[in-house]
């Protein structure tokens, strides 16, 4: 259903100029897209909607006819749609890559901060912080960034403005027009004499590096169009940026304080205040195509208004969109814009101002502060910033904040239960945030780790290596280890809120969820959990009555996914994993078809399309998929791509068949009679009606729930703000139910750790707490260490360790003192040592897969033969067996590899060389708000690799560049766990 565009004719410009918010929230309201007479255009005020026209320049075209910006700045790149665009911005890149912000830039940032702090401190209090700091320190890096050294800050300041008005100039007043020709001019005559100077005299600057594209010329008009263009947004985005924040914290109290004590937050302030207040407010955009956005038609040739501005405060995306807050939750905000023309700029900016400027104003200005008498103004809707920032201050520190003083703050004693992965992680979090802090880390089994131990599945090691990471915490970063300690009945919550000034609760979910139909109580429908920790090795778990010939499993989820590929697994597939084979064999030997019932499309299906793909690379299992509709051929979905590899498959001798079920639900499980626990069939309901499946076992793989029958602290998403009072709090599963990964528990953690930081502050949390003695049946991390020494003394060939599997066991290990074990890694951070030659492979367009590699190769000891090389710069040929490949890789295009790593792959399909003698192993960098084509690039690369053999290793890393967590962090994490899963013959 598609109606007529709206038509908001009670908005006017002059009110959208004073505060745009109140209008964008009805608009929104009333659907999110409006014909606007005021601006003579469809205004797109939804996120959603915003964000489906920046993925689709087909239909949403930069290019607009009749275009202001054309008019006011020339025909720059932003204003054109690829393969042109492209090109343009390809050849703008290379001095705004973050390797050369961190390597030539940021210094020269530096320096002009300082410089600009210093004419402040002359000014005196009164002096206006856009004005007097933010708009000349911003125009004299940009300045200098683009190389035009023959022009002042001062006229790149003029310039930058009146282009900007011209752009903005909706209202058509001559003398706007009139200004920004001026300027126009003016910039022309200067880049003409320095693009002659540039081109003898190379350096770091864009203009420079633009000369010096060996096999591109960029004509002269366009130079002038983007640099026009560069001029306009590279101003007045930092500077904005750097106003709105100092406004947002100085009018922020106790957000100021969190940031000036946690250097790490600077970032997220930088991201909350372009959220909040997005200095680019609204750009243009022109249909192409008769289409439909949002259920309103817009007709081919319709011009559109991106609202950034109200798109950034989506009720529907954040909490209270309106407030200030730099601890939120990190969600995607299109600030930067998304798609192909997301901002080159970005990470200048974020140097310029959160790297440099901010902290820098902060800790220099001691009292510094609003004055309440000549008050603060901001104004604008196509750009917003403070027109006015006022401050006082009472003089200039000698000891930066966030420089040591010398004196340490008390640190709260810190009890963590539960040392799965958010548990661990949140340990990690807190040691990083409060070093000094006793933390300690409660389990109810003796064995650490949780769900990476019990839950994820024996064959992905990979995923399993991150308990290396863990495994620190305890041996080298003073966290302490306290298992075989169960709450309720060993100690009690209340005990541990006496004896902890802060207690986190990280106890997961264990019951699996409950299919609601008929038949569902028999007793071979079992859920995924049982079947899981029964394989896993999970202490004294009962055996279950083996599987059946036909097995049915309700779920598309990656549990699902898990269990059918274990069901279907020959032992030959389990090579280096830690399968108990016995146990497998029995519980899967008579197993010969799967169904697996999803009630969803390909396309919205919960599954991981990795995970698919690694079902349908199964040696001696067929697939069959039904109900799937047309599956298109265009690359653009993973999902799709995935599903249609399985229905082309056509393998007709099979050890096991499995069918693939979409759109289809069941309805009934039928037995043999009432009250018997066995099954005999699944009635299925899907769109072509009804099915009957006969089966003898069902396994559900619909989620995880609570304990019914914890106490309320203990139920999950009672408290999904992760707080249920000060000093107790709840992480992972049970803090928002049975979903996210494990790197996302990561990014929870560092939330909480910022929630206890506030709750010490504000006095709310106090650090008295005396501790709790040791109990005598708990096992710390040595007994731990000789549980697994044991089990991977006593590993069959081929296989990581055999587990123990009963808590007797395991408590007869932790105390056998004939274990040797070997010694602790030490303290200070171990460099990496994977014992052959590595070589970190790089796919990149905008430079921060390089930034990414360049950086994992400090990790590296120094005995490691490591190099650093480009994708774009490498052939099959230089692929050498006896090295060790670490891939980093971006996605690009519709779920494309970046343009410069097209060649590589094209030869690895064309030449199928054999690699079965290379190991490789993938770090995806990629953004998640591109659901369905989530880090596809470094997929593609993968799948290419193992085409011809190769061997992947470790975890599947990923990085999500719309997420909290800084790429080079996570990548850190990913190598180090890829190098600890190596099989030691490797390390030497
Ligand atoms: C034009 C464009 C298209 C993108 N398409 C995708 C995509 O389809 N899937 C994805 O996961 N990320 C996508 N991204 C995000 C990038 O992969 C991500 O930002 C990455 O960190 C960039 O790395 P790089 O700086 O090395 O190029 C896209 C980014 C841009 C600018």
């Amino acid at each position: 259903m598609s109606t007529e565009a709206p038509i908001a004719d009670w908005v006017t410009i002059p009110d959208l100029y004073r505060d745009p918010f109140p209008i964008y929230e009805r608009l929104r309201a009333e659907g999110g897209v409006h014909w606007v007479p005021s601006v003579n255009r469809y205004l797109v005020t939804s996120y959603a909607a915003v964000h489906a026209t920046e993925l689709d320049q087909v239909v949403y075209s930069a290019d607009e006819e009749d275009s202001l910006q054309i008019r006011a700045m020339g025909h720059s790149m932003l204003r054109r749609d690829d393969p042109e665009h492209y090109l343009e911005r390809k050849a703008w890149q290379p001095a705004l890559r973050p390797g050369a912000v961190q390597r030539v830039w940021k210094a020269k940032f530096q320096r002009n901060a300082e410089r600009y702090l210093d004419e402040l401190i002359v000014k005196g209090p009164g002096a206006d912080l856009v004005w007097d700091f933010a708009a000349p320190f911003a125009a004299e890096s940009l300045r200098e960034l683009i190389g035009l050294h023959n022009a002042t800050q001062e006229d790149l300041q003029r310039w930058s403005q009146t282009m900007i008005d011209a752009t903005g100039n909706y209202a058509d007043d001559p003398e706007v027009w009139a200004l920004g020709k001026q300027s126009f001019d003016e910039v022309d005559v200067a880049l003409d004499e320095m693009l002659a100077w540039h081109a003898a005299n190379p350096n770091e600057s864009l203009l420079s590096q633009l000369l010096q594209i060996p096999d591109y010329r960029m004509p002269l008009e366009r130079i002038r169009a983007n640099v026009k263009m560069t001029i306009g947004g590279g101003l007045n985005e930092p500077r904005d940026a750097l106003g709105v924040a100092a406004w947002g914290l100085l009018s922020h109290p106790e957000q100021r304080a969190a940031v000036e004590t946690d250097p790490a937050l600077w970032n997220a302030a930088f991201d909350e205040t372009i959220r909040w207040v997005a200095p680019i407010g609204l750009y243009s955009r022109q249909v192409k195509h008769d289409t439909v956005l949002a259920g309103v038609r817009l007709p081919a040739g319709a011009r559109l208004g991106i609202c950034i501005l109200s798109a950034n405060r989506d009720e529907q995306v954040w909490d209270e969109p309106d407030r200030f807050d730099v601890r939120r939750e990190a969600k995607p905000h299109l600030a930067f814009g998304k798609g192909v023309h997301v901002c080159l700029g970005a990470w200048a900016a974020r140097a310029e101002v959160a790297e440099v400027a901010l902290p820098l104003l902060f800790s220099s200005l001691e009292g510094l502060a609003l004055i309440d008498e000549d008050p603060p103004e901001i104004g604008g809707w196509v750009f917003r910033g403070m027109t006015k920032l006022p401050i006082t201050w009472t003089g200039r520190r000698s000891t930066p904040i966030g420089e040591p003083t010398g004196q340490t703050s008390p640190a709260p004693r810190i009890a963590v239960v539960g040392s799965g992965p958010s548990g661990c992680f949140s340990a990690q979090a807190l040691k990083r945030t409060f070093p000094e802090a006793p933390i300690e880390v409660f389990d109810e089994l003796p064995t650490p780790y949780g769900l990476v131990r019990y839950g994820v599945a024996a064959d992905h090691q990979g995923t399993k290596a991150v308990a290396r990471q863990f495994d620190r915490l305890f041996s080298a970063e003073g966290v302490r280890f306290r298992g075989n300690v169960r709450l309720g009945t060993d100690v009690t919550l209340r005990e541990l809120e006496d004896a902890y000034d802060v207690v986190v609760l990280a106890t997961g979910l264990h019951a699996d969820a409950q299919l609601q139909i008929p038949g569902a109580e028999r007793g071979r429908v079992r859920g995924a959990g049982e079947v899981t920790r029964f394989l896993n090795g999970y202490p004294d778990a009962p055996e279950p009555e083996p599987l059946g010939e036909r097995v049915v499993v309700v779920g598309h989820g990656n549990v699902a996914m898990d269990l059918a590929r274990i069901i279907a697994r020959d032992a030959a597939g389990f090579v280096g994993s830690d399968i108990d084979d016995a146990a497998h064999h029995r519980f899967t030997e008579r197993v010969r078809t799967i169904h697996l019932l999803g009630r969803s499309a390909p396309a919205d299906a919960k599954f991981d399309p990795v995970m698919v793909r690694e079902l349908a690379g199964l040696s001696g299992v067929a697939h069959r998929v039904h109900g799937a509709g047309a599956l298109p051929d265009d690359g653009r979905d993973a999902r799709i791509d995935a599903v249609r590899a399985l229905a082309e498959s056509d393998l007709p001798e099979s050890r096991v068949t499995i069918h693939w079920w979409f759109g289809a639900t069941p309805a009934v499980i039928m037995g043999t009679g009432a009250g018997t626990d066995a099954v005999t069939a699944v009635e299925v309901r899907g769109a072509d009606g009804e099915e009957l499946l006969p089966a003898d076992d069902v396994i559900t793989a619909i989620g995880f729930a609570g304990d019914v029958d914890a106490a309320r602290e203990l139920q999950p998403g009672a408290h999904p703000d992760g707080r249920i009072a000060a000093g107790l709090y709840t992480a992972g599963w049970l803090r928002r139910g049975p979903r996210g990964t494990i790197p996302d528990q990561r990014t929870d953690a560092r939330e909480l750790a910022q929630k206890v930081v506030a709750d010490l502050r504000s006095g709310a949390v106090t650090t008295t707490a005396p501790g709790l003695p040791a109990l005598e049946t708990e096992i710390d991390f040595e007994g731990w260490r000789r549980i697994d020494l044991r089990e991977r003394l006593t590993a069959a060939p081929g296989r990581e360790r055999s587990k123990l599997r009963s808590r007797a066991a395991q408590l007869e290990a932790a105390a056998d003192a004939t274990l040797e074990l070997p010694p602790l890694p030490s303290a200070d951070g171990e460099a990496l040592d994977p014992g052959i030659g590595t070589t970190v492979l790089f796919g990149t367009e905008s430079g921060g897969a390089e930034l990414v590699a360049e950086d994992l190769r400090q990790l590296f000891s120094d005995d490691t033969d490591v190099e650093v090389r480009d994708l774009g710069e490498t052939g099959i040929d230089d692929l050498d067996p006896d090295r060790l490949y670490l891939l980093v890789c971006a996605t690009y295009g519709d779920g494309e590899v970046p343009t410069s790593a097209r060649p590589f792959v094209a030869q690895l399909l064309a030449e199928r060389p054999d690699l079965s003698e290379l190991r490789f192993a993938v770090f995806g960098m990629g953004d998640r708000s591109y659901d369905r084509t989530y880090s596809r690039g470094s997929e593609l690369i993968t799948e290419a690799l193992r085409a011809c053999g190769a061997r992947q290793i470790g975890e599947y890393g990923r990085h999500d560049a719309g997420g909290p967590i800084p790429a080079t962090e996570a990548a850190r994490d990913w190598a180090t766990g890829v190098c600890a899963a190596l099989p030691s013959p490797a390390r030497g």
